[in-house]
């Protein structure tokens, strides 16, 4: 990979307004290459072996341009993390879109403040709206039944459930007893053949993460050997990485649900300038041509300036380059 500027990589840090996912800072790299620039942004809890598609994705948009796009507009939920109601209500209200999906199961005996997120949600979206949650793998099966039966009466009936329980047995069992559709997530992203999802009865949707699953062409063929109904969803990239995802919708044959790639609005800041800012308006997004590059007074603002962990991400990249071997 001598196309690539490994050496000029830019490390970023950039607050979030909520913690998500256990994080409150996130972090990452921009690599420039002769197709634009790409984001490499595994978790910090992500091991070397399981970083390297989120490399691969890294490189694919910055040395090849996205494949066709059949569509130009992506519509997207407003994704509301574990905070009280009245928060929740405002983040749904001022995010412009139709569709919310709520992380539920944060924390134990989360279900009362869980019931209380989601109605207020409901409440902002109207009946109109649609409201989708996310447990995480979090519950086992009897708790996600009893769960679920609970949030989609608060929801006044609910899209789906997102990754209730952690096995794909789990999934077919708690499908099997409740009317709420099943989307996997997790288990898409860890299964080594994603057609088992499918095979197993264990789900009626299919989230599909680019930049963990590789890239934009190995995330279209994840999409089809799965068979079901697909949603994109981003891993917390930046308006860099995001444009990768937002590619990925946009060449997915069929796109019947919105998409989780409005999550820029987690964020405090962007490494791009406000006007190629993937920042969703009206509750949809553009499908840019190419992936934005960063804006340098942007990039100098996020610059991950302690040198012990600037050297860790160096560190971790030049690792995970030699475990692609590129
Ligand atoms: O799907 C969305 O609305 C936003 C993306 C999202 O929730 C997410 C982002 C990073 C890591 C995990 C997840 C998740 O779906 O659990
Ligand atoms: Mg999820």
């Amino acid at each position: 990979m001598a196309d690539l500027d490994f050496a000029g990589a830019l490390v970023y840090a950039i607050p979030l307004r909520t913690r998500f996912r256990g994080i409150t800072v996130r972090e990452g790299v921009l690599i420039e290459g002769p197709a634009g620039w790409g984001e490499f942004c595994p978790f910090a809890d992500y091991d070397d072996a399981e970083s390297v598609p989120w490399l691969l994705a890294a490189v694919e948009q910055a040395t090849r341009p996205p494949p066709a796009p059949v569509r130009s507009r992506i519509p997207v939920n407003c994704t509301v993390p574990a905070v009280g109601p009245v928060r929740a209500h405002e983040l749904v209200a001022a995010s412009g879109c139709t569709t919310a999906k709520v992380k539920v199961a944060d924390h134990a005996d989360s279900l009362a403040d869980d019931v209380a997120r989601v109605e207020a949600v409901r409440a902002a979206l109207g009946p109109a709206g649609r409201v989708r949650v996310d447990a995480n793998a979090a519950w086992d099966v009897a708790t996600a039944v009893r769960s679920l039966r609970l949030l989609d009466g608060a929801a006044g009936g609910l899209e789906y459930a997102e990754q209730p329980c952690r096995t794909l047995d789990e999934l077919a069992a708690v499908r099997r007893a409740v009317e709420v559709p099943i989307a996997a997530d997790e288990s898409i992203r860890r299964a080594d053949d994603p057609l088992k999802v499918a095979v197993a009865g264990a789900a009626d949707v299919a989230v599909i993460k680019g930049t963990p699953l590789g890239g934009v062409r190995r995330a279209l063929r994840v999409a089809e050997a799965a068979g079901l109904p697909c949603v994109v969803s981003s891993a917390l990239e930046t308006s860099v990485g995001l444009a990768g995802q937002l590619a990925l919708a946009a060449a997915l044959p069929e796109l019947p649900y919105a998409c989780g790639l409005g999550t820029l609005s987690l964020f405090t800041g962007d490494l791009v300038d406000e006007d190629v800012s993937l920042r969703p308006v009206g509750g949809s997004l553009p499908v840019p041509a190419a992936p934005p590059a960063p804006d340098p007074a942007k990039a100098a603002e996020y610059r991950l300036t302690d040198a012990g962990r600037e050297a860790w991400w160096r560190d971790r990249l030049a690792r995970v380059r030699a475990a692609a071997a590129l």
